[in-house]
């Protein structure tokens, strides 16, 4: 049984949602209407026994949300976590009293999560107590000194303060912490990132030991790619809420399938030379957790949006065009900004302009009627009036992935006709791009 192939889980996550709600929603609460920041909104998500799972996005995705979720530290808005057979969503503090001792987590910064006044051995002795581990003080004492010993530090250092070791020993500490009551569930929140490089090697290094030793799931969440390879069986790759594909961590840097991974993996410096491919920038903001678009929450960033069917250029020019669109809905063109820096009232010139700065590529590129709606909504935002600029662009440029909300499909690694590949892996993703039978994919030339 390969770790992440489903066959053998530990934690079984359907549709999990945390909404949280808004800090300034006092005038929202006033008319009745909710806000509410959607941090983790319809996540599916299977760990295995013994598996490491990394989720990995952008910050603000919500990585942290989800992994406190899981946990059930936060209150869930929906959905189920089923842990070792039982839904555990919802269950009081009271009731998750006996899944408590088979799940733990550990922090980014581990001085923070460790109690200054209580010495190591206490830290380590007292989740012990909590769950009926150990004969007696003396037991449980003698079991702290081994736990560090596990843990690359010292089995005197049971009577140290958490001030006296470097970061890196604290998170060993903090490590150490999380096995006292032999859980068969980590959730590590960027665990390395507040240590220098040099240690953080050892403390991945030292994860990946213990888990594959203890026979532990771990969910390792990071915005960092490159410590991704080295830990992961699997990954997740978070968006906006969602996750976007789950792949083979091999697979997933080979073969993205989907292309918001595809531009987080460009940005992994590569040593080998042979397989760099050119940097995806992605453009355009990171659309607001309160209001997610519609259809493929990426659409708005996405180097890969499909043309609608009718589209009468190529996929660069579309991708021009919707850029062009999203930075005037996006109120990102700013007519008086452009007369101040040309230094006229010109219409004609300041249209010019904002074709220039906000258009990617040059408007001859672009298909005859589009590049007339790109000129006709630049002279309406010329003459300041922007809802009738945005309307002009909302209608001429439509593409199936903002109006379609994409199923989520076997992963379809580029080059592979989808028969061959059909859940090859056991990975997924939702792009348009991965279903045959997805609206406007006819339109899609590779
Ligand atoms: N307690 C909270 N109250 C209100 N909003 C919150 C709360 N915690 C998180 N959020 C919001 O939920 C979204 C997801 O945040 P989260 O911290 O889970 O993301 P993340 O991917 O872990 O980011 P980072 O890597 O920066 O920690 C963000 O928009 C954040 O502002």
């Amino acid at each position: 049984m390969s770790p992440g192939s489903g066959d053998d889980p530990l934690v079984q996550v359907h549709d999990l949602r945390k909404y949280y709600p808004q800090a300034d929603g006092v005038l929202d609460k006033l008319v009745g209407e909710s806000a509410d920041v959607k941090a983790v909104d319809g996540v599916d998500l299977t760990v295995d026994r013994g598996e490491t799972l990394a989720i990995v996005g952008e910050s603000g995705c919500g990585k942290s949300t989800l992994g406190r979720t899981l946990l059930n530290l936060e209150e869930v808005t929906g959905g189920s976590i089923v842990f070792g057979g039982d839904d555990v969503a919802g269950l009081s503090d009271r009731e998750m009293r006996p899944y408590r001792r088979r799940m733990q987590m550990i922090f980014q910064d581990p001085l923070a999560s460790l109690n200054p006044r209580q010495s190591v051995g206490s830290i380590l002795t007292a989740p012990m107590e909590v769950h009926g581990i150990g004969n007696d003080g003396a037991d449980r004492l003698e079991r702290a000194r081994d736990l560090l010993e596990r843990v690359g530090l010292e089995r005197g250092h049971v009577d140290r303060y958490p001030h006296q070791f470097s970061g890196g020993q604290q998170q060993r500490v903090a490590i150490a912490r999380a096995l006292t009551v032999e859980p068969e569930f980590i959730v590590a929140d960027e665990p390395t990132s507040a240590l220098d490089v040099s240690v953080q090697a050892q403390i991945l290094n030292l994860l990946g030991e213990l888990q594959e030793e203890l026979d532990i799931a771990l969910l390792f969440i990071t915005h960092d790619l490159s410590v991704v390879r080295q830990v992961a069986d699997r990954v997740a790759v978070m968006y906006l809420g969602e996750i976007v594909e789950t792949a083979p961590t091999k697979r997933l840097f080979a073969e993205p399938a989907h292309p918001y991974s595809a531009a987080l993996l460009s940005a992994v410096p590569r040593i080998d030379p042979e397989t760099r491919t050119d940097r995806t920038l992605l453009t355009g903001t990171v659309p607001s957790p309160i209001e997610p678009p519609t259809g493929c929450r990426f659409h708005t960033r996405c180097p890969a949006v499909i043309p609608p069917a009718e589209w009468g250029g190529d996929q660069p020019a579309f991708r021009a065009a919707f850029a062009f669109r999203n930075r005037l809905l996006d109120g990102e063109v700013d007519r008086d900004a452009a007369a101040a820096r040309l230094g006229t009232e010109d219409a004609e010139r300041i249209a010019t302009y904002i074709i220039e700065q906000s258009l990617p590529v040059d408007i001859d590129e672009l298909p005859a009627d589009a590049a007339e709606a790109v000129r006709e909504a630049a002279r309406l935002a010329a003459a300041g009036d922007d809802d009738a600029a945005s309307e002009r662009v909302s209608e001429a440029f439509v593409s199936p992935c903002e109006t379609d909300q994409p199923d989520r499909v076997p992963a379809i690694v580029p080059g592979s006709s989808a028969a061959d590949v059909v859940n090859a892996d056991g990975g997924w993703a939702t792009c348009h791009r991965n279903d045959p039978d997805a609206p406007g994919t006819a339109t899609i030339e590779e």
